[in-house]
């Protein structure tokens, strides 16, 4: 780096300077040659710098000039076949190779073009030394029904900066939904600008799993088309949604993922339904214990449960951090349809102090020794369910308010692209979650039980289930 501010010499005394401009006569022919030496050079790099494109055709001239007409003919009709035999004989590595890089090619060109103006009204730009710097496009990827268009931040900007302005991004570039999430390196965030909807169409009751996997139960498909996994191990699950958001179908879609192990005698589930067994009356036969009507009965199971968790806790202390169910000590799921009315609207005072304490002792001591509780409820705040805190897993359905997201999925979810409060009515059963190890919520449909698939496997699995009513 040079010695800018050492100045070698005299120190002339400061002094006002007067500059003219020099003016230089250029021949005209002068002027010309310039222009077309400019016009080449700035061909030569375009032909370089668009690769992809340029390579190919020259090619293709190159072959027509060798060879003639009907050979370029037969080229280029022999290529559209191969292209086409390749994409029907195997579609996912012409996906990869051949159609998404040429894809987001032209998306790089669409994307650049209002990508000024995205970046001014999103307020991602920034003003600096009477200038207007604006973040930098990078690379642009296509994934089906997604692009991820990996971005330079200006400095000093962050992700979040992002995400925050992604719905103004989604609406500027057309698209359903955008998501910023931190790209591989500092200073970059990646857009993933969701396109198609994955999620459209519903989705019918998924297959049975003979023996549950506990970690991974399979209850409903995520936006990016894998399939979505609920962790129950370890866990207490809250389902918060309207009415009419479709709790109904989380809350079957995960007793469809353990009614396997209800046969095999590895899970007991027992069924509190306050609104007087409008929701899991119609697979009754599936709960080893049920209660719909009496308030007492539902404080009495809650306090057994908390009982048991307290048992094996004291039991298996220093043995194992996991309780592992067996046919001798099933997995107990506590499913609540409408928790609200538990911890919220009971009116007798004993009652409700007695029904707070049992499930706080639930939630807190049970996750690890196999006494979960799945719970779903309407209003997420504070006065209406003041344990909210105790349920790690938490399923976002439509929302009714805006601030509700955060208070279900944790703060910052929203910008970061969760919004329940937009799901359309039309769309129950849709909802977001947020994924171990994922900084970005997951839009999720979870599976659709009708009341004839709840029927049937009712009277299927009905037979194993041993407890008393
Ligand atoms: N996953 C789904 N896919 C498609 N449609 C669904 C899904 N879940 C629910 N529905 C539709 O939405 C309707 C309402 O669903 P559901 O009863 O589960 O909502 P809810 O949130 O439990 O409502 P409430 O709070 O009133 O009990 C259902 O009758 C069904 O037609």
């Amino acid at each position: 780096m040079p010695f800018i501010n050492i100045i070698r010499g005299e120190t002339a005394p400061v002094a006002p300077l007067n500059v003219r401009t020099p003016v230089i006569q250029f021949p005209i022919w002068a002027v010309v040659v310039w222009e077309i030496v400019k016009f080449l050079a700035w061909l030569v790099v375009a032909y370089f710098r668009h690769w992809y494109a340029t390579v190919p055709a020259t090619g293709l001239l190159w072959f027509h000039a060798r060879f003639g007409g009907t050979a370029f003919v037969v080229l280029i009709g022999g290529s559209v076949l191969l292209m086409v035999g390749w994409a029907f004989l195997h579609r996912p590595s012409w996906l990869r190779f051949a159609w998404w890089p040429v894809l987001a090619r032209v998306r790089r060109v669409i994307y650049r073009r209002g990508w000024m103006a995205a970046m001014v009204t999103a307020k991602l730009s920034v003003s600096y030394d009477r200038r207007t710097v604006i973040p930098q496009i990078r690379r642009v990827k296509c994934r089906d029904g997604r692009d991820e268009v990996l971005v330079r931040m200006v400095t000093g900007q962050i992700p979040d900066d992002f995400a925050r302005a992604s719905e103004r991004l989604a609406h500027a570039f057309g698209v359903r939904q955008v998501k910023a999430v931190p790209g591989p390196t500092y200073a970059t965030v990646v857009l993933l600008l969701h396109r198609g909807d994955a999620l459209r169409r519903v989705i019918g009751p998924l297959p049975i799993p003979v023996l549950p996997d506990f970690t991974a139960l399979p209850i409903g498909v995520q936006e990016d088309g894998e399939p979505y996994r609920l962790r129950l191990f370890g866990t207490q699950v809250l389902i918060v949604g309207a009415t009419g958001s479709g709790k109904g179908s989380a809350i079957w879609s995960i007793v469809r993922s353990l009614v396997g192990g209800v046969a095999a005698g590895m899970v007991e589930l027992w069924g509190l339904d306050p609104k007087g067994g409008m929701e899991l009356g119609i697979g009754r036969r599936l709960f080893a214990r049920f209660a719909s009507r009496d308030f007492a009965e539902m404080a009495a199971m809650l306090e057994h449960a908390a009982t048991t968790a307290q048992e094996r806790a004291a039991r298996l202390a220093g043995h194992t951090r996991q309780h592992y169910p067996t046919p001798d000590e099933p997995l107990i799921v506590l499913i609540i349809d409408e928790l609200a009315n538990l911890t919220a609207y009971v009116t007798d005072r004993q009652l409700k102090e007695r029904i707070k304490a049992a499930l706080g002792i639930v939630l807190t001591q049970g996750r690890a020794v196999g006494v979960h509780v799945v719970a779903a409820i309407q209003d997420p705040r504070k006065e209406t369910l003041p344990a909210r805190g105790l349920f790690p897993t938490r399923i976002g359905l439509r929302l009714s308010e805006t601030p509700e997201v955060d208070l279900v999925l944790g703060d910052g979810m929203r910008d970061r692209g969760a919004l329940c409060d937009r799901i359309p009515m039309t769309q129950p059963g849709i909802g977001y979650v947020v994924l171990e190890g994922d900084p970005t919520p997951m839009r999720i449909r979870l599976a659709y039980n009708d009341d004839d698939s709840v029927r049937d496997m009712a009277s299927l699995y009905g037979e194993f289930v041993g407890g008393a009513a």
